[in-house]
């Protein structure tokens, strides 16, 4: 069991079937990223996880607890909702204090939460003057107070920049070296190509993917393997005797092969066998480009 359980999830908003049976489950100490498109259920599903609004069916658990019954759970849970609306006359270092009062945490724990989204120098400017980027940490900071065991974000990465992007990364690591359970909904798939063990891909409130982020490219893009090498014609008539390549396109010395199956050791064995120099070999992992595929399946079904 993981430490957040979604299980046959419903909701709609009026005649609006926002999810439809929704089945999730989150594992300790790992990233799980919620994908979709615009209107897949993704903030529906972790307003209904952080309760906030109610499921019509289904049944939510978190560390082995229903939270709507058990609220005491919500005191090792961090939340940071999609564009927080924080109080702007407050300072960062009011807001936290105010929290922290709130939470029972200790003051001290505000020190440590500060640096580690790199807000100290800011925290005593009013929210009002913060960029977005500086709301977006000041909010992730706010839940990080009190070390939860669960973190739950709604895209924690709109209207930020790249450094702070990467300042998100390193904090999230460090959480999850730390066992915390992150669960978080984007449209950032680079930061779900670097992050997220799991991934769960939403399509009209129900999920259709479920796996890797080199599962859902295996499964949505094929077996596509990028070789670089120098001995170009004899990586060329190997490939051409091989079955299990199904097409080949090169580029002076990068060649792009694609699989009819996983056979990625099989080719990589023929190839070093026949003495053929290789500079790379992997797989292709545009993650980009299986998610605009997996959008067409999911449409077309
Ligand atoms: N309060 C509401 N009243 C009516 N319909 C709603 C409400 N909130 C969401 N919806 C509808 O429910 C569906 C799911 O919306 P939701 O916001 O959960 O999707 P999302 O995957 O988070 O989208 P986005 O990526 O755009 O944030 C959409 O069709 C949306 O229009």
């Amino acid at each position: 069991m993981g430490a957040v359980n979604v299980t046959n999830v419903f909701k709609r908003y009026g005649t609006k079937r926002a999810l439809n049976g929704v089945s999730l489950s989150a594992s300790k100490g790992y990233i799980t990223a919620i994908l979709g498109p615009n209107g897949a259920g993704k903030t529906t599903l972790i307003r209904i996880i952080t309760t906030l609004i109610n499921p019509d069916q289904g049944r939510i658990e978190i560390l082995g607890k229903d939270p709507f019954k058990e609220k005491n759970v919500f005191n090792k849970i961090g939340y940071v909702q999609e564009l927080p609306n924080l109080p702007p006359f407050l300072s960062g270092k009011e807001l936290l204090s105010l929290s922290a009062r709130l939470k029972g945490v200790n003051k001290e724990d505000i020190k440590r939460v500060l640096e580690l989204v790199d807000m100290t120098e800011n925290a005593d400017k009013k929210i009002a003057k913060y960029s977005k980027g500086m709301i977006q940490r000041i909010a992730l900071a706010e839940a990080l107070l009190g070390c939860p065991e669960v973190l739950i974000m709604d895209e924690p990465n709109v209207g930020t920049d790249p450094i702070l992007n990467l300042k998100m990364r390193d904090v999230l690591n460090h959480m999850r070296r730390e066992g915390v359970t992150i669960v978080m909904t984007t449209h950032e798939l680079e930061e779900v190509r670097k992050m997220a063990d799991k991934v769960f891909f939403l399509f009209q409130g129900k999920v259709f993917f479920e796996g890797s982020t080199e599962d859902l490219v295996l499964k949505f893009l094929g077996i596509r393997v990028i070789i670089e090498t120098q001995d170009g014609e004899a990586l060329l008539s190997l490939l051409k005797k091989l079955d299990y390549v199904k097409n080949i396109e090169f580029e002076s010395n990068k060649f792009f092969v694609e699989l009819t199956e996983d056979s990625r050791e099989e080719l990589l064995r023929e190839i070093v066998m026949r003495g053929i120099r290789v500079k790379s070999f992997y797989l292709n992992q545009d993650l980009e480009k299986a998610y605009e595929m997996a959008i067409r399946e999911a449409r077309a079904k």
